[in-house]
């Protein structure tokens, strides 16, 4: 039985914690706030993973280097923009070997970078061969149920990536791995933008087809972006590109569409923020989104659009009429080559 210690208590860090003590580890969440901890000891983190009776070998505590002492392995699943924070707390307390694992799916939004280039600034870039996005199509209320759910693993070291999967795999948690770290992390912060968009088209009362072509094209751009980046364009096919587009942009647990819908119906950006009551990575993501595309020359109308609907006071409608106004666009050869 080994020690895995999760930084976070939210409702993924919750659902993370159920699938490891399924698997004989022992797990010590951290949480920055005493009752939070309190409610997880007690048997059910009711704030943010109701209804879901917590495994035994389920611990929190607020101080983090109790947590963290004596772990194999930590998962970092907080907000992208607490990532560099905590991860600068808690380096002090890691071991050369720890491995490290991050499930946030976000960038850093003062410095366009993605979290494991945080990890490589903090940690220095010999560290980075400890490191692991998961990531893929999982929401932590269906993981909390057990529900069958796949995931993918990305390390520049597979060694490290095959580590991650042995230790979160499990009959009903399927993990992949894939040395693309690039493809996977923009992946999945880039998906929570679509899934703002399409949210928006479906609080508008837009149909199927809307959302179709929405998730579609979203996918194109994602993967156009990611592309200029370096990513494998084949990442974009999987668990981490279209896997996570799909869940994201039809279940009603997502917190990007769910936003989206607010938003759509009428609400402002905080009103519809405040009313998910968990964190919308999607909103600071549209933010460096919307920069990098213009630092790497590639076009993203769909980000640019819900750039404008959260950030300029763009009404909805207008939005989509701007993205079917467009000009007209061969299909696929426009995917690499802007
Ligand atoms: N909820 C889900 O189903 C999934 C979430 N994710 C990702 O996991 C990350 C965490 O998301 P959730 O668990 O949904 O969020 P959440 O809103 O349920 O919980 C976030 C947790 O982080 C804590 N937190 C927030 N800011 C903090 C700070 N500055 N310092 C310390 N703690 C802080 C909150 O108090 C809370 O305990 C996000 O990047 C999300 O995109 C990834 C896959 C699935
Ligand atoms: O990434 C997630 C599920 O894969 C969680 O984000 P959403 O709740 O917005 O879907």
């Amino acid at each position: 039985m080994a020690k895995v210690a999760i930084v976070g208590a939210g409702s993924w860090a919750t659902a993370l914690a159920q699938v490891l003590a399924q698997n004989d580890h022992s797990v010590v969440l951290w949480s920055r706030r005493k009752e939070l901890a309190h409610l997880i000891n007690e048997g059910e983190n009711s704030r943010y993973l109701p209804g879901i009776k917590l495994h035994s070998g389920i611990a929190a505590d607020t101080d983090l280097e109790k947590v963290l002492q004596g772990a194999v392995a930590v998962v970092f699943s907080v907000p992208s923009h607490s990532f560099r924070e905590l991860l600068k707390s808690s380096l002090p307390y890691l071991k050369d070997d720890t491995v490290v694992i991050n499930v946030a799916k976000g960038l850093e939004e003062s410095s366009l970078l993605r979290l494991s280039e945080v990890f490589a600034e903090e940690a220095g870039s010999v560290a980075l061969g400890r490191y692991t996005v998961l990531s893929g199509p999982s929401h932590a209320e269906e993981v909390g149920r057990n529900i069958p759910t796949a995931l993918v693993a990305a390390s520049q070291e597979m060694a490290t990536a095959e580590y991650v999967q042995d230790l979160f795999m499990s009959q009903d948690f399927r993990v992949y791995t894939n040395p693309d770290i690039i493809g996977v992390e923009l992946g999945g912060a880039l998906k929570n933008i679509i899934a703002l968009g399409t949210g928006i088209a479906d609080g508008l009362e837009f149909g199927d087809n809307t959302k179709a072509a929405m998730m579609t094209r979203g996918l194109a751009e994602i993967t156009r972006l990611g592309y200029s980046m370096g990513a494998n364009l084949l990442t974009f096919a999987g668990l981490a590109g279209v896997g996570d587009l799909i869940v994201t942009c039809t279940s009603m647990h997502s917190r990007n569409r769910r936003c989206g819908i607010e938003i759509g119906r009428g609400k402002t950006l905080q009103q519809a923020v405040e009313s998910v009551q968990m964190v919308v990575e999607g909103v600071r993501t549209t933010k460096v989104a919307y920069q990098l595309a213009k630092r790497q020359g590639v076009e993203m109308p769909i980000t640019d659009q819900t750039y404008k609907v959260l950030f300029e006071n763009l009404s909805p409608r207008e939005a989509v009429l701007n993205l079917m106004g467009r000009g007209k666009k061969l299909e696929v050869e426009e995917i690499m080559h802007g």
